[in-house]
């Protein structure tokens, strides 16, 4: 069969070789059937020789040339069908091996005198080069078996790419893609090869390469498809030669695909981001309220609040709880950023901006959101002059990089800033551009801090503890209720940071299962010290007015949230408070708690 799949060529080349000596050629393959022939021998081609075969049957079966000076009177011609009859005047025939087979025969026949004697006059030279014309014939066949492996081979690489969930890619040297698979072309919305070869492709490639070189993980990367930005993880991998790279092999994962599979297949459902923002106090419920009312939309968020008490959380749960949840948070501390600095990292820089700039520029964080958010910690402390620029920034919804000549970026990401200051008061004082102030003033949200509601603290320090506890591996439950005084009535100026700490600190020193008022850091016993040296009770140093009903309050409700969240008995609760079920049960009714 496989000398039918080169017959051209097998006819070609007998075409040529009769042409050269002047006899008849006759091509037969394994099954012989007739692949090729000139002469009268023409009208057979791809017809079977069954009852003429004999003689190529035999220099098949021996794998020998044969040589037939008479025939129709050799008796190796007698089963032959033309026997006794035989047009031919002369035969030469040699089997066609490849890879030690035997594939097919060649045969030269004669059919007149002069052919006959063409044959025979030097049958070693005329062996010797049907024995060339043999091989000449099983190397063609052998170059299209390989060319029909190659071919299969890459039949099933396309196959197997495409059945890959993942997109894949293989590009050149000169970073065109030379292959998609279905799902890049799905992804990157490739419809032929030809588009393959755009700019856009290599727009995509470029910016592939540039993240990949910036050695950061994972590798994520923004691509644009269609009029969207959609954000990627790939991975690139030489494919090598010989040592050289030829050509790279790119995987594409689209993030949001990849979160949701792993969602399903986690078998849970996505966590509700405002639910990590510990608090039942009213200011805390309406801020959270506000924030989830306001997440989804483009509002700017303006969060005002002390160090610690949750701004950078409330801005990641907004941007949690938005349909930009996959795409970038970039945040950040406009304080903490040296003046110089400042601007180039918010903006970006073009190449040769200033001494010292990176070559190929450097994007700023503004771009770097993206479709993102971008956090803008502490703005009441950004110079005027960033100010300035941010504002135009704002406005124009466009970036200009340091250094540029023109040349602008959309801004696409969403702005949530956030300042421990009055920024009323910065305006009056000239320190902040009022401009500028209500670009940022659309949806403000006021965090107070832990002593303006201290029905949180013993909510969240329970919540500290059981992650804590959990962390480090620890049997501590809970609070003696000494403890429990000196954190309701300390006035945390570090807000829920360092109420956090706190609590850290102290599950690491606890050996029992409550801790108690030695495990917690010196600051806090000092002030309880200072207190009972002072003669008065531990929990009227704070300059507030003992209120134990209010205390009592929130020891009952931070014994229920630990029942809830340990799945325990309100029974235990009782317990833990050292008080009857009954009185447990009557505090509940008369604090309205459930
Ligand atoms: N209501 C809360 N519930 C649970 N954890 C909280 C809460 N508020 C703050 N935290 C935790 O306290 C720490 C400080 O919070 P965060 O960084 O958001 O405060 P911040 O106001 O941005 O502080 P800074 O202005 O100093 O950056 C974080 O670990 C945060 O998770």
């Amino acid at each position: 069969m496989p000398l039918r799949e080169i017959q051209e060529s097998v006819q070609q080349i007998a075409e040529a070789v009769a042409s050269v000596l002047r006899v008849e050629v006759e091509i037969a393959d394994h099954h012989l059937l007739r692949i090729a022939g000139t002469g009268q021998t023409q009208p057979g081609v791809l017809r079977t020789m069954a009852g003429e075969d004999h003689v190529y049957r035999s220099s098949l079966f021996a794998g020998q040339p044969v040589v037939i000076t008479h025939p129709g009177e050799d008796d190796r011609c007698k089963p032959c069908m033309h026997y006794g009859n035989c047009a031919e005047t002369g035969e030469i025939c040699c089997p066609i091996q490849m890879d030690g087979k035997n594939v097919g025969v060649i045969g030269l026949l004669a059919f007149d005198p002069s052919q006959r004697e063409r044959l025979f006059t030097d049958v070693d030279s005329i062996l010797n080069f049907l024995q060339k014309i043999a091989e000449l014939i099983a190397s063609k066949l052998k170059e299209h078996l390989m060319y029909v492996e190659q071919q299969l081979t890459l039949e099933k690489l396309r196959v197997l790419m495409d059945e890959l969930d993942k997109a894949m890619l293989i590009v050149d040297q000169s970073d065109q893609i030379v292959q998609a698979n279905q799902r890049a072309r799905q992804y990157l919305l490739l419809q032929t090869l030809a588009t393959e070869g755009s700019a856009r492709a290599k727009e995509w490639i470029t910016a592939i390469r540039k993240v990949d070189s910036s050695g950061i993980t994972p590798k994520k990367v923004m691509l644009a498809v269609g009029e969207e930005e959609k954000e990627f993880l790939f991975a690139i991998k030489p494919i090598q030669l010989e040592g050289t790279t030829r050509e790279w092999v790119i995987t594409i994962d689209d993030v949001r695909e990849v979160v949701e599979i792993a969602r399903q297949v986690g078998g849970f459902e996505r966590q509700d981001a405002f639910s990590r923002i510990v608090g039942n106090s009213p200011a805390i419920a309406q801020a959270k309220e506000v924030a989830r009312r306001v997440a989804d939309s483009e509002s700017t968020v303006l969060l005002y609040g002390e160090s610690g008490t949750g701004k950078e959380l409330f801005a990641k749960a907004v941007h949690q709880e938005s349909q930009r949840r996959n795409l970038p948070f970039v945040s950040i501390n406009c304080a903490a950023i040296p003046e110089h600095l400042l601007e180039s990292e918010l903006f970006g820089y073009e190449d040769g901006s200033f001494t010292g700039a990176r070559r190929g520029g450097k994007i700023g964080l503004l771009e770097a959101a993206s479709r993102g958010t971008i956090f803008l910690d502490e703005i009441g402390d950004m110079p005027l002059h960033v100010q300035g620029k941010l504002l135009r920034v704002l406005q124009e919804r466009e970036i200009m990089r340091v250094g540029s000549t023109g040349r602008t970026i959309p801004l696409k990401a969403r702005i949530i800033a956030a300042t421990h200051h009055d920024l009323r008061s910065r305006v009056e004082q000239g320190a902040f551009r009022m401009d500028l102030f209500y670009r940022l003033y659309v949806i403000p949200i006021f965090l107070p801090s832990l002593k303006e509601r201290r029905e949180d603290i013993l909510i969240i320090a329970n919540d500290c503890l059981q992650r804590c506890s959990q962390r480090l591996g620890k049997n501590v439950i809970g609070f003696s209720q000494e403890t429990q005084a000196i954190l309701f009535h300390y006035d945390w100026p570090g807000n829920v940071r360092e109420l956090a700490n706190a609590i850290e600190y102290a599950v690491n020193m606890e050996t029992s299962a409550l801790i108690e008022t030695k495990s917690l850091p010196l600051e806090l016993r000092e002030k309880r010290e200072r207190v009972e040296v002072s003669g008065r009770t531990s929990t009227s140093d704070m300059n507030l007015p003992l209120n134990l009903k209010e205390l009592e309050r929130a020891a009952i409700q931070q014994a229920l949230s630990q029942v809830e969240q340990t799945r325990g008995r309100k029974e235990d609760a009782a317990e833990w408070l050292g008080i009857s079920r009954a009185t447990l049960f009557r505090k509940i009714k008369e604090y309205g708690l459930s």
